[in-house]
């Protein structure tokens, strides 16, 4: 079992006061709790090695006097700050992968630069636009189907849309080959696929995530972070002939996963699910009610979560390419590391409580039955 890792999430050390009060130095400490109704100030022209987001939403702590001194001079107080929250190492790693970005987008000419912006009326399916539109859970059950507790499947992209992703991809690649440009595989268990928002998609997957998988994730997958997704990490993969060809047992670095089959012809692929775990419980036995098997349909998406195990069987002919968004959300990993009971949506934590629950039923029913013919004898 391994965790498909990504090469995007980075997560702050827990470090500061032990009180949790302020963090900062002397009498410049951040403030224990938001401003509110202070208008924070736009960072998204300038270089930060951090997002202008994180900027724009620390400055309600900042200290009173501060509010109101320039701009720089309070990217810079920030930025002193988060630099101690984050290893130089990993600062490095991101910074690197912003500049390896940054060069793609300048050099690489789109095919099709439609669909680099959400356009929804044209990417998705009538009956899915219809669902999200309404935007109920009544509405998302309408269209979904749920075979397995916990994995929702429903008809999502247009098949033009489809095909001009898989042709885009395509073309990224050739343009790969023919520069020779370094790419970056979505994760350690791909040697084919790209990613996505590489070479120009973020802001457009971005808004797949805001605006049309969280508002599902928040009705289906509440227990796991599924309101506060915050991040993503949109990727394709590639199997069949001369690609991948199956993928191994694994858990997404992800709260809430969206595979979504692009095509093209292939048989085999399908995709196994075993339960899903926290890290504690991750080579648990599986339940015989936990199995489940899935083909892929090309426009049809599944949703699940990050945890839940699952593979790829082999692709045996012709090529399958998926899309995968892989939705992360900082504040469910913050409290999870507070947390040790997940019974809430780790099938062997709540099998193990339950199990717990039985035996102190069971133990109070015979003390009882003792007492009851001590006092009948
Ligand atoms: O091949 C598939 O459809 C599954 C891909 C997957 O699970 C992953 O990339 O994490
Ligand atoms: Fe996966």
């Amino acid at each position: 079992m391994s965790q498909n890792g990504s090469l995007e999430r980075s997560v702050p050390q827990q470090r500061g006061p032990s009180n949790g009060e302020e963090v900062g130095e002397g009498s410049s400490r951040l403030r224990a709790s938001p401003k509110r109704d202070h208008k924070p100030e736009n960072y998204d022209d300038l270089q930060l090695e951090f997002s202008p987001l994180v900027f724009s939403a620390l400055e309600q702590y900042m200290p009173h006097h501060m509010l109101s001194i320039a701009r720089d001079d309070k990217a810079q107080y920030m930025r002193n700050i988060l630099h101690r929250y984050l290893p130089e190492s990993e600062r490095i790693r991101i910074l690197k992968h912003k500049e390896y970005r940054q060069k793609i987008i300048l050099n690489y000419p789109p095919l099709h630069k439609e669909i680099y912006c959400m356009d929804a009326e044209n990417f998705f399916s009538p009956s899915f636009l219809r669902a999200i539109k309404e935007n109920t859970e009544a509405s998302f059950k309408s269209i979904m189907a749920e075979p397995c507790g916990g994995i929702y499947t429903f008809e999502m992209l247009q098949p033009q849309f489809c095909e001009m992703l898989v042709s885009e991809v395509e073309h990224f690649e050739r343009w790969v080959r023919e520069t020779k440009f370094r790419i970056m595989r979505p994760n350690t268990m791909n040697k084919y696929g790209v990613v996505l928002d590489d070479f120009g998609m973020e802001t457009m997957l971005d808004r797949l995530m805001n605006d049309f998988i969280r508002p599902i994730s928040q009705v289906f997958f509440p227990e796991i972070g599924g309101s506060s997704l915050d991040s993503h990490h949109g990727f394709v993969v590639e199997y069949g002939i001369n690609r991948d060809v199956e993928l191994g047992f694994h858990v997404d670095d992800a709260e809430v996963s969206l595979n979504i089959c692009l095509g093209k012809q292939f048989s085999g692929g399908e995709l196994f699910f075993r339960g899903v775990r926290c890290d504690e419980h991750i080579n648990s036995e599986t339940q015989p009610e936990e199995i489940f098997d899935y083909s892929h349909v090309p426009g049809h998406a599944i949703l699940h979560c990050g945890r839940h195990r699952h593979g790829a069987r082999p692709t045996t002919s012709g090529n399958r390419i998926n899309l995968l968004l892989w939705c992360r959300s900082s504040t469910f990993r913050e409290l999870k590391k507070y947390q040790r009971d997940f019974s809430s949506w780790c099938g062997e934590c709540r099998r193990r409580k339950k199990e717990k629950e039985h035996l102190t039923v069971n133990a109070i029913k015979e003390e009882l039955l003792k007492r009851g013919i001590k006092s009948a004898s």
